[in-house]
């Protein structure tokens, strides 16, 4: 490096010099105004010239070689003498928890495999805490010193994320002097970034948010520094703060599969199926009144195309409204200045809010395909009661193709995150295997089920409203008599449990509140052209 080129007319001065890639000799220019490091072959005589670019910015180590050496194989890294300086946003120190019994108990070998070798070489120091039981990692971020970390990176699985998560919400309203347990409460975002390293049975909120489960591609992001802020709904009861969730708030189906896989742990995740089939034979349905205060200040709705993606223009412009909108109301979170509540009274088999797609690897469009990552609403996804065929065609078209067809070898539902689909293989396609047509096009178009943009949402079970009595009348029948709407069962539960992403709550009634952005990770969003998006695409 160090020639310099004379400036093309009306451009900065740009760096030039020479590379040899094996045997190929390119032309390197540093571009300033690109913010760029090109390199383009030397021509051939044959014609042909290949050029390529990164963006300064994602260079995370040079190697240094003397100009006149002939060999440069020394195999030696030098760091930079300002390894940071690339973007501000880079970290220097995080912290970070490993969940040694996540997903396949591989988060410390991932670790010290494929992220620690990376952080070292970007110059990124690290503490680093093996959990020793749950909730350690909870507890330790409520009481740590963060002034010294520029991020807190979780190795393992959507509960690992969901224990620091909390750990740093917590932390911060403390800090900032906030009561968690008031529903009315304006949350204080947490400006500290997570970054998620894959290593559990799921990892949906990392697949939602990067697009892969790839330990490699989520370290390059923290080193990077990239930031993709995230939306996070608190649910109470009355006065009392009962979970944060990022990803599916679920009652009746997936809240009952949840409370029934609880005693099969041992199991493993082949759980989930097994519960979900018995759940989906009980067909239980369960009666309560909604009321939801629809997102007036989101862009877009549930049932459109416009998916989340990198830098998402959807979530900036929402983000804008809302704060506008709470502008007006005096930067309070006001009751009846808010909008108006929508009252539903029905008898549901599901009832979902999803704060983001929660697409993974076995459902790449997820339950909520268009919901946004930090647009400050939820999707509610209301299937009212309906015969068991007809949940069936809806669980199977949540992993469908969006143009009448089945999947061609379509198979039963995956009840763990979503759906599974099964493609037809390359000698079924060869035969011509087209699939079914069904009468409707995608989940949310069918009769029996409702979708919603929301930033509030409030629950209260039927048996509630009508008085422990009821609950006891249902007790009783328990043993009384066979139950006509419910054989496999005998009689109707009185009421659900809700899935909080995962973990079962106690209460039925509840109340949800969407906060706008109050967590930041390490991550920049699906990206287009990326794998999830192919996979997406595939499937539409
Ligand atoms: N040392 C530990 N011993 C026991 N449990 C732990 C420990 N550290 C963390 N946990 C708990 O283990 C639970 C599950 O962990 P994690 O999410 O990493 O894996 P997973 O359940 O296999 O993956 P996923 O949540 O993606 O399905 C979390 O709720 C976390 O609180």
């Amino acid at each position: 490096m160090g020639e310099r080129s004379p400036p093309p007319a009306g451009r900065r001065t740009r760096l030039v010099s020479s590379l040899v890639l094996g045997q190929r000799a390119c032309e390197v220019a540093l571009d300033p105004e690109r913010g760029a490091l090109e390199w383009t072959e030397q021509p051939q005589p044959r014609g042909g010239r290949e050029s390529c670019a990164v963006p300064i910015s994602e260079i995370i180590a040079v190697e240094e070689t003397e100009i006149d050496k002939k060999q440069c194989n020394s195999g030696k890294w030098q760091k930079m003498a300002k390894p940071h300086a690339f973007t501000a946003s880079r970290p220097k120190h995080l912290l970070v928890y490993i969940n040694p019994y996540g997903g396949k108990k591989q988060g410390e070998k991932i670790y010290e495999q494929k992220v620690a070798p990376l952080f070292s070489l970007a110059s990124i120091s690290t503490d680093v805490i093996v959990t020793e039981r749950a909730n350690h990692a909870r507890d330790n971020l409520l009481e740590v010193n963060l002034e010294k970390y520029d991020g807190v990176v979780c190795v393992g699985g959507d509960g690992m994320f969901n224990e620091v998560m909390h750990g740093l919400i917590g932390r911060t309203q403390k800090d900032s002097g906030i009561d968690q347990n008031n529903p009315k409460a304006p949350l204080v975002q947490c400006n500290i970034r997570i970054g998620i390293i894959p290593a559990g049975s799921t990892d949906c909120v990392c697949y939602s948010t990067v697009g892969i489960n790839d330990p490699v591609t989520s370290a390059l992001h923290i080193i990077v520094g990239d930031t993709q802020p995230l939306d996070v709904s608190s649910v109470h009861h009355h006065d009392t703060l009962l979970k944060y969730f990022v990803s599916l708030l679920g009652y009746g189906f997936y809240g009952d599969i949840l409370k029934d896989s609880e005693g099969k742990r041992w199991m493993g995740p082949v759980r989930y199926d097994l519960s979900g089939f018995k759940t989906f034979l009980s067909h239980h349905y369960y009666e309560g009144t909604i009321s939801l205060l629809p997102a007036s200040h989101a862009v877009g709705s549930p049932r459109d195309k416009k998916h989340c993606r990198s830098g998402c223009h959807i979530c900036k412009q929402s983000k804008q409204r809302l704060e506008i909108e709470q502008k007006k109301n005096g930067g309070e979170i006001k009751g009846d200045d808010e909008g108006e509540w929508k009252v539903i009274r029905g008898k549901f088999l599901a009832i979902n809010i999803a704060n983001i797609s929660c697409a993974c690897p076995r459902s790449p469009k997820g339950l909520a395909p268009a919901a946004h990552l930090a647009d400050g609403s939820s999707d509610l996804i209301l299937v009212r009661k309906c015969s068991r065929f007809n949940f069936l065609r809806y669980l199977i078209r949540h992993t469908n193709r969006d143009d009448q067809k089945l999947a061609r070898g379509e198979s039963w539902p995956d009840f763990h995150c979503g759906m599974k689909l099964t493609f037809p293989s390359k000698n079924q396609a060869a035969k011509g295997v087209t699939g079914h047509t069904w009468p409707c096009t995608a989940a949310f178009d069918f009769s029996f089920v409702e979708v919603y943009r929301i930033k509030k949402f409030q629950f209260t079970s039927k048996h509630l409203e009508d008085g422990d009595c009821d609950a006891k009348k249902m007790q009783k029948n328990r043993f009384g008599h066979f139950c006509r709407d419910h054989p496999a069962c005998c009689c109707i539960p009185p009421s659900s449990t809700w899935n909080c992403d995962g973990e079962t709550l106690d209460c039925s009634t509840i109340e949800v509140t969407v906060h706008c952005q109050l967590m930041k990770l390490f991550a920049r969003g699906i990206e287009r052209n990326s794998t999830l998006e192919a996979v997406q695409r595939q499937l539409c």
